[in-house]
């Protein structure tokens, strides 16, 4: 920017005392360094003004600027002497305004007065009215702070004053305290009016930064919450870093993670550490956690409780008449007209101790319970009718308790018949790691007749014996904690549920939450029909008051908050709603080597049924033998037969695959499949089944191919017609037949045959297909052993898109 300052004008500022600055000398010096002025009257631009400074304040040095303090210093005695002349100097010289040098020598003229004639030659540059006058705009920076002391006129060493009023304030402004910054910022707003409203906002705005600044350092070290798992992201955010430097701190502890990554309570802790802040847990509390009181138990709070048993066993073995004798048997004197009650559970009292049967048919409700994990029974009785052997439901039963993990008595039931074969049974147990203890195993055998009643005595005293060793424990003192045996909607009563209470006492009017369903309870009955109003540990109860039936094998708890444990169970519906649509915990063929690979997988467990003993027992080895490093492969169930709803349930509570070898799901188990996600694979070659399942082991299965269901048709007669062969007269129960589509012959759900269709007929014409509700004659391709009853499954194989 130009500014109008000619150089006449210049050399006229420079002009001081006698001599003179000449406007020829300042063009002198602009020509000599390249910038030639046309005339006195040019105005220097600032860099030329910047030349002549430069210039004249190089050629004017002083010797030292010790000369200058000398300067001021030395003569303090004449610096009260002369205020009023130093004062009327600068008036006299009436230096233009913009130059800072004359105000300066304004005030030096308090202490120097006097001594510029003196000292005139010995610091000529401090003189402004001499040619060297520019010279004086450092130096003269040094005098002017010193002359604002005007404490004292003598000899006065200000250096000490300075340091000791320097020590003084600074003690003032500790003592102060709050009053100090009240009176600060007083001043500060004085000023802030002063300097204009532009000004006290940015000083605002500074000291507000500052007190920030401040807070900050002082709550150092930083306090983080970290929950179970965090986000890296999320994690940098709380600490206040950035993403990279939590992503490097956790490159140095070998852990690659990126900023949408979760990473553990234990990792984000070790990285927030690192990076200087105090780690704290963060606990989240659900509204469970709030609502069930889940503390352990004290030793001293502890009392024996009744065990509570299951009976299990083949079709027809004597399950119902064991339960019914023990039940009639152990009733005591007075109680026996209240027998008639059956609420799935009851408790008989062998020699003062007290036993728990859980009476519900079949044992769905066993694995419905195991399902939910909720662990109700604590020993298993096994039966086994002597003149029958172990059948297929003995095996499930034996390996549903396996998985269970509780302790088996079996019961030779029957022995009152003739044809009964212990030793027979003892021998075929033995199959299935179950060895007598006569033979030096641990299982207890007990040869029982339910009909006479013989050895059930023994039966019960071994019971009590195995569940002592199990020193079975709970606390009557708390809150009531169990299980649902059975529940049903009573049309006058509304949902009615038997209740087994496992821990603490359930009393009369507590609101108890089991799955969706919270209630009051209205009313208990016991097992013999009588009303109570408690219930202790391991006894089972009818109680009436629920707003909706609950589930068998559902958890219950008495809780102290009926609006929360309502909270809760809508929590629960919409998270079982969620989950309807999800397999977590299922697996398949098709995801098994990513869960592998995750390494969510060590065992695969599966189920394998096939239609004769010799070929189960031939894929049960083949299929143990493929368990590699990483995978072991487990035959938790082997049987003969067709896949039905309770081997559905035993895959989907124990993660397992069900491996069909001649054989098909019934209609229920097919269902049950659908709807738990459990994944049923059919083979009919032996070989087809293993290399398949390595393959998915590997990852490299191709699951190219999808059944797809037509439809079933029932034999209702065969005809032998010449030429052709036979001839099924068959009815068409659901979906199509189709010509070119595959059939499968079943007889009892077993597969007879497999393969193509030679002709599809109605009456005597050739089709193309027959819909359910019609006829047909269908005739197969090199098979002749039809028979009624039979049913035909049409189906196509599709391929699916991997
Ligand atoms: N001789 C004899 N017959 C018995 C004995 N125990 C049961 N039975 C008979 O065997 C048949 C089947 O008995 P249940 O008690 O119904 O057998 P279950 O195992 O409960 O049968 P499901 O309920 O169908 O599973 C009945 O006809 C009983 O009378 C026994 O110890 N001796």
């Amino acid at each position: 920017m130009m500014i109008k300052y000619p150089i006449h004008k210049v050399a006229k500022d420079f002009k001081k005392g006698s001599k003179e600055l000449q406007s020829k000398e300042v063009m002198d010096i602009l020509t000599q360094y390249g910038h030639p002025p046309k005339n006195h009257m040019q105005p220097l631009t600032e860099q030329e003004l910047s030349l002549v400074f430069e210039y004249l304040t190089q050629h004017n040095q002083v010797d030292s600027i010790q000369s200058i303090y000398e300067d001021v210093y030395h003569e303090p005695a004449a610096k009260a002497e002369a205020p009023k002349a130093a004062q009327s100097k600068p008036a006299q010289q009436g230096k233009p305004a913009g130059q800072p040098k004359p105000a300066q020598q304004q005030n030096n003229k308090g202490g120097n007065a006097q001594a510029r004639p003196q000292q005139g030659q010995q610091a000529p540059k401090a003189q402004p009215q001499q040619s060297q006058q520019t010279v004086s705009q450092p130096s003269s920076r040094v005098p002017t702070k010193k002359v604002v002391d005007t404490r004292g006129g003598g000899a006065v060493n200000l250096d000490k004053y300075d340091e000791r009023l320097e020590s003084f304030t600074d003690q003032r402004q500790q003592d102060r305290g709050g009053k100090e910054k009240f009176q600060n910022r007083n001043a500060q707003r004085q000023r802030g009016r002063q300097q204009g409203p532009g000004n006290k906002r940015k000083q605002e705005e500074q000291d507000r930064l500052r007190r920030l600044q401040l807070e900050i350092a002082k709550k150092a070290p930083l306090k983080v919450m970290i929950p179970d798992e965090i986000g890296v992201g999320e994690l940098a955010s709380r600490m206040k870093k950035t993403g990279a430097e939590v992503v490097k701190t956790l490159m140095k502890m070998g852990v690659m993670a990126s900023l949408s990554e979760i990473i553990d309570y234990d990792t984000a802790a070790l990285v927030a550490m690192e990076l200087g802040c105090k780690v704290e847990k963060e606990v989240v509390v659900t509204i469970e956690e709030k609502l069930i009181d889940t503390t352990e138990d004290k030793e001293e709070d502890l009392i024996p409780r009744a065990p509570v048993v299951v009976v299990m066993g083949h079709v027809d073995h004597g399950k119902t008449s064991l339960l019914d004798y023990i039940r009639h048997a152990n009733v005591v004197s007075g109680e026996a007209g209240g027998i008639t009650q059956h609420i799935g559970a009851y408790q008989v009292d062998v020699n003062g101790s007290p036993v728990t049967f859980l009476d519900t048919p079949g044992h769905e409700a066993f694995t419905a319970m195991r399902a939910r994990g909720a662990m109700v029974t604590d020993v298993a009785i096994l039966v086994v009718a002597a003149d029958d052997g172990i059948m297929p439901q003995t095996v499930e039963s034996i390996n549903h308790a396996k998985a269970a993990e509780i302790p088996v008595i079996v019961a030779i039931n029957k022995m009152d018949k003739p044809t009964a074969n212990p030793e027979r049974i003892k021998q075929q147990l033995t199959e299935y790691s179950l060895v007598p203890e006569e033979w030096g195993g641990d299982t207890i055998i007990c040869p029982i007749s339910a009909k006479t009643g013989e050895g059930i005595d023994n039966l019960l005293d071994m019971v009590v014996l195995t569940a002592e060793m199990r020193e079975l424990k709970a606390n009557p003192n708390r809150s009531a904690h169990g299980a649902v045996i059975e529940a049903r909607l009573d049309k006058g009563r509304g949902p009615v549920a038997t209740l087994l209470v496992q821990n603490g006492t359930l009393h009369q009017g507590d609101v108890i939450i089991a799955g969706t369903a919270v209630g009051r309870v209205r009313a208990m009955t016991n097992d013999k029909g009588q009303k109570v109003t408690e219930a202790g540990p391991s006894v089972p109860v009818e109680i009436i008051g629920m707003s909706e039936v609950p589930e068998a094998g559902d958890d219950f708890h008495a809780v102290a908050d009926e609006r929360m444990a309502r909270e809760l169970a809508e929590q629960r519906k919409a998270e079982q709603k969620s989950s309807m649509n999800s397999n977590v915990g299922k697996v398949t063929l098709e995801d098994l080597f990513s869960q592998i690979q995750a390494g969510e997988m060590k065992n695969l467990n599966i189920i394998v049924k096939a239609d004769v003993q010799g070929s189960a027992e031939a894929v049960k080895s083949s299929l143990e033998k493929i368990s590699n490093e990483e995978v072991r492969v487990r035959v938790i169930h082997c049987a003969v037969g067709a896949i039905n709803e309770s081997d559905v349930m035993l895959a989907s509570t124990s993660g397992a695959i069900i491996v069909g070898f001649n054989v098909r799901p019934d209609a229920n188990a097919k269902d049950s499949a659908a709807r738990m996600k459990v994944d049923m694979r059919m083979y009919r070659v032996i070989y087809d089944a293993i290399n398949e399942i390595e393959a998915a082991m590997k990852g490299m299965l191709a699951p190219k191919f999808k059944e797809v269901d037509l439809g079933r048709a029932e034999v209702r007669n065969v005809f032998r017609i010449t030429g052709v062969g036979m001839v099924a007269g068959c009815y068409v129960l659901d979906g199509k037949m189709q010509r070119n589509a595959q059939m499968r012959l079943l007889r009892d759900n077993i597969v007879i045959y497999d393969g193509a269709i030679a002709s599809l007929q109605r009456f005597k014409d050739s089709v193309k297909e027959v819909a359910a509700g019609y006829e047909c004659g269908i005739t197969f391709e090199k098979f002749q052993d039809i028979k009624e009853g039979d049913i035909i499954e049409a189906f196509v194989m599709e391929q699916i898109e991997v």
